[in-house]
């Protein structure tokens, strides 16, 4: 589809698009129920699904937008794709509706670089914890995180339809999702359900929260703040990679909160950049000062935190 709209707003528009596919492929591979795990390393697991929803974004991001660096989670794909993978339209809704920030407006192919997580949630999609499974496909600029796309592929809406996708860009807002304000008379705090250890529990202590929410993805737990569901996000341990924060930094930030690392400063993006966020993540949603949070992690916390 022809489109004269500018390339940020052309790449969420298509990513959009592309998500919702990514999130049936790994519908149908669960309906098929041979999951085809391998495992890669210790508690990290790919499944046919996590392989087949990247091929088909990276295939047709990359066929739109032949000169944007696009990483992948998985790794290099075989991009000769079923042709009905392959999505080559925008999400009109988006493109027509909405103005490029005009920080924006000149971006060119080769200031972008986008992060796919095929499939965020892979050990909770074994285990049919099947809400908290995301797709993820994060767009960044210049090195910062700007744009994002969160598809949830089992999300029952109350009128009965199945997944939703939730978009951000930084300067024009969010999409998918009417944000909810946490509660004013409790803290609550989301983080790991298997990713834990004495550094990642002594910061969530210092807190001293009502509630610890511990539930699996970096996407699910980002939509918990969006849904007012937890005021923070609180991770104090490497293992997130910048796939897994891309999409949902920009998402939440578009929406008035914030998503750091531990010591409070924003993950760089560019190509080059290394996979691992080793200093952790702290996201809080929009009204909740992250840096009163950041002021109560203690020192031996953030002296174990991976510096860059
Ligand atoms: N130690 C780890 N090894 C591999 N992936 C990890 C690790 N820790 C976190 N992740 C990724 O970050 C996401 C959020 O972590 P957690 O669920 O522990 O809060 C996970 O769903 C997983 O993404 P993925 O499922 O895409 O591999
Ligand atoms: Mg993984
Ligand atoms: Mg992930
Ligand atoms: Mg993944």
């Amino acid at each position: 589809m022809a489109c004269s709209a500018p390339l940020v707003m052309r790449v969420v528009g298509s990513s959009i698009k592309i998500a919702n596919r990514a999130g049936k492929i790994i519908r149908d591979v669960m309906c098929r129920g041979d999951l085809g795990i391998v495992e890669k390393g210790k508690d990290d697991l790919q499944t046919e699904a996590d392989r087949s929803a990247q091929r088909c974004i990276v295939a047709s991001l990359s066929k739109l937008f032949p000169n944007v660096t696009i990483i992948g989670e998985e790794g290099q794909s075989d991009l000769n794709v079923p042709d009905d993978w392959l999505i080559t339209e925008y999400n009109k809704d988006f493109v027509e509706r909405h103005r490029c920030p005009e920080t924006l407006t000149d971006v060119n192919e080769s200031d972008l670089v986008i992060w796919v997580d095929p499939l965020d949630g892979t050990s909770e999609y074994t285990q049919g914890f099947l809400e908290r499974v995301t797709v993820l496909i994060g767009i960044a600029v210049n090195d910062r995180a700007v744009g994002g796309v969160i598809h949830q592929p089992y999300y029952k809406s109350e009128s009965g339809d199945v997944g939703r996708t939730i978009w951000g860009l930084k300067g024009c807002g969010t999409g998918g999702i009417l944000p909810v304000k946490p509660p004013s008379d409790r803290f609550l705090v989301t983080t790991t359900r298997s990713h834990s250890n004495t550094i990642v529990q002594t910061a969530l202590d210092s807190l001293s929260p009502d509630e610890v929410l511990r539930v699996g993805g970096a996407g699910y737990k980002v939509l918990q703040l969006l849904e007012g569901k937890a005021h923070a996000y609180v991770f104090a341990s490497a293992g997130c990679k910048k796939w897994d924060t891309c999409a949902p930094e920009a998402v939440l930030e578009a929406s008035g909160g914030k998503l750091t690392d531990m010591l409070g400063r924003h993950y760089r993006y560019g190509k080059d950049v290394s996979f691992p966020n080793g200093s952790g993540v702290l996201g809080t949603a929009f009204g909740v000062s992250h840096e009163e949070i950041l002021s109560k992690i203690p020192d031996n916390v953030t002296k174990a935190m991976d510096m860059p």
